[in-house]
Parts: C-alpha cells; structure tokens; sequence
C-alpha cells in the first residue's frame, strides 16, 4: 500500500470518527433525557429506576441482529455494552459489589455483563456480597453459581436459603487459566501453586502430567493466589489474564484448562424484579417433603407443560437432617401465564416454593 493510500485511509477514518463521536453524544443525550422523564413519571414515594436490563437485553440483541459485519456479532454488542454502561452511569451511577479481590473471574464477569463504567466493589467472600445487597450499600452483586467442569458453586446456593435476593441476570464466561509466575521465581524450582479449589480441579489433569509431586494449595481466590506469588521465589499460581496483568505476572503457560470448553456462569444479584423481554429465564427454590415419588412429582408439570429445564441443583435444606432443596432453572417468564400455572401446580406439592427470579438469558 503507498504512503498516499494510507493517508487517504486516515483521512476518511478521522472523518467517520467525529461522527461516531456526535452519535455517541446524541445517544447520551438521549439516555439523559430518559433519566428526566422517569423521574418525571414517579408516583408518590416510588423510587426511580434506571438500570434496565430487559431493556439492555433488547438493545444487545438487535445489535447483533441488524450487525452486518466485518466486526463479529459478539465484538459489536461488547462495544454497545460499554457505549450503554457510560450512557447509564449519567443516569445514575450503579455500584456493583463482586466476589473479590481484584483481579477475580467474578469481577470480569461483573464488568462483562455491566460495562466498565460501574462502581466496584470487591468482597472478601460470596456470603459478604449477598450482605452488602442486602444492607443496600450496593445495587448489584455479582457471584459465581457453577462452572461446566466443576459444577454447583455450593456457597452461593446456600447464600440464597439465608438471604432475600432478587436474580436480575446471568452472563456466562470463558474460564482460562494460566500458570503464573512473578520476576523472582526460580521456575525449575517451583515446590507450590495456588489456585482456588475450583480452578486447581480444573486443570486437574494437566497439573498431573506437567508438576505431579508439586505441593496445590488452594487459597480463597485465583487473584490471592497471584498476589501471594508476587512475593515469593519457589512458587506459582493458577489464575486468568486480568490477575496476571494486575500482578504483573509472566505466563509459563496458558489456557492449562482441562477442558477447552471451561465456563462459569455467574448471577446478577439485587431487589429489583425485571419485566418479561420474550427470552427469559426463572430459578426458584423447591422443598419437597421426604417420601417416595417427590422428585419425580416435581418434574412432571414442566414436562407436561413443555418447559425446558436448564438446571437441577440439590443441596441440604439446613432445616433438618437428610432433607433437601432443589435449585430449578428453566426457559420462561414466571409471569407467563404457563410458568404460572406450573409454578401454582409445584407449590400444591411442595413444602416451600420462592421464585429466586426471572431474567434475561445471557446476551454476551
Ligand atoms: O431505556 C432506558 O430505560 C434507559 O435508561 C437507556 C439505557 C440505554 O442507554 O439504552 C440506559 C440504561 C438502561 O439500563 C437501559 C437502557
């Protein structure tokens, strides 16, 4: 190409710039003027409501609906994402409290579905994310819920027995993990590797193969385990891009996963109910009582009724020794007239029955 081209080229993307740049300022504008019309609209003693996911959702996908190309469907909605996060944050800004420290899977999570233009928050465990909910110090909290290698993340199902929250949304991400190493590690004297519990069972076997005899240590997060190796010369950690460069940490080797397909999904926690947007997803809390048949009475209606179940949980109902409850999630709307009547059906059965909430599927 010939310097000319390449000046022209330049030309016409500085042009094509400034009009992305008023757009972007009209759309902001726009959101603004949405802001002034819901506080406008307010009954006496509502509280105003600007973050909306459904609608999120809604924009997302006639993002990728009407996307022609060359930039992939994914790539346009992340870019939307954030145009729509900066957009809120004029509105209101949201504070989001998160599975910390920084540098967690949780925290990336948080800023995908979000955007970067949120308040975080890290916090040292899940129970102190669905607290600082709870005590309305935060909006939103984000916490981990299961990954397809490792499944259910069992503290987060036993936060909701103890707490009234509100699922307002999922988002799903691709886990890799790396072996890191700081500036001072002797890496052919490596003797130990932190990771979370989780993230050491996911590489599992490539630990095995690579360092059998060296000691795993797990630590509360796969970003404490990078801090820790920062300081010390025998040792590694297992951990993702965003803790390597928050660290500064060298990779000795990438994408160790197991399995390539690795993910987490992880819940948007808060108060707020979100309205049906036609794609949407419900989790609920069942417990049956103890007899023969319980389960199987459970499932029945949402076979009958064709709905897809996506996920069954079980864990110890912390009420009485050997009885369970059964985290459910499925397609649809708990105001769908359907899922109502399943849900009416179940809770004829069940001892107890709470809608956790409904959402829209993940978008990104
Ligand atoms: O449509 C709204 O209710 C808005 O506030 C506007 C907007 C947007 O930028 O498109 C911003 C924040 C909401 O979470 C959803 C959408």
């Amino acid at each position: 190409m010939s310097e000319q081209e390449l000046k022209a080229l330049r030309v016409r993307i500085d042009s094509l710039d400034e009009k992305v740049l008023e757009l972007i300022s009209e759309r902001a504008r726009c959101a603004q003027e949405v802001a002034r019309v819901k506080m406008a609209t307010l009954a006496e003693g509502e509280v105003p409501v600007f973050y909306r996911p459904e609608r999120e959702a809604q924009v997302l996908k006639r993002v990728m609906e009407r996307n022609k190309g060359p930039l992939g469907n994914e790539e346009m909605a992340r870019l939307f994402r954030e145009i729509m996060s900066s957009c809120l944050a004029l509105e209101q800004p949201l504070k989001v409290a998160y599975l910390g420290p920084e540098g967690t899977f949780t925290q990336a999570a948080a800023m995908k579905h979000f955007g970067h233009a949120v308040i975080s928050k890290p916090m040292a465990a899940i129970d102190e994310v669905f607290r600082e909910v709870a005590a309305g110090a935060v909006n939103f909290g984000v916490v981990p819920v299961e990954n397809s290698t490792e499944g259910a993340v069992n503290h987060t199902l036993d936060s909701f027995l103890e707490h009234d929250m509100v699922i307002c949304g999922e988002v799903e991400l691709r886990i890799h993990h790396h072996l890191l190493v700081g500036e001072n590690t002797k890496t052919d004297s490596i003797s130990r590797i932190y990771s979370h519990a989780q993230s050491l069972a996911q590489c599992r076997k490539w630990l095995d193969a690579h360092y059998p005899n060296v000691e795993r240590v797990a630590v509360s997060s796969n970003a404490e385990a990078a801090k820790r190796v920062k300081g010390e010369w025998n040792s590694a950690a297992i951990a993702g891009d965003m803790a390597a460069g928050l660290y500064g940490l060298t990779r000795l080797a990438e994408k160790i996963e197991d399995r390539p397909d690795n993910s987490t999904r992880f819940l948007m926690i808060g108060s707020q109910e979100v309205p049906p947007t036609g794609d949407d997803k419900t989790s609920i809390i069942v417990s049956m009582s103890n007899r023969p048949g319980a389960l199987h009475e459970l499932l029945v209606p949402f076979h009958e009724n064709g709905i897809d179940l996506t996920r069954i949980e079980t864990r110890p109902s912390r009420s009485g020794k050997w009885t369970y409850v059964f985290f459910i999630d499925f397609a649809g709307h708990h105001r769908d007239p359907l899922v109502k009547s399943v849900l009416e059906q179940i809770s004829q059965e069940a001892v107890a029955l709470k809608v956790l909430g409904s959402y829209p599927k993940a978008v990104l």
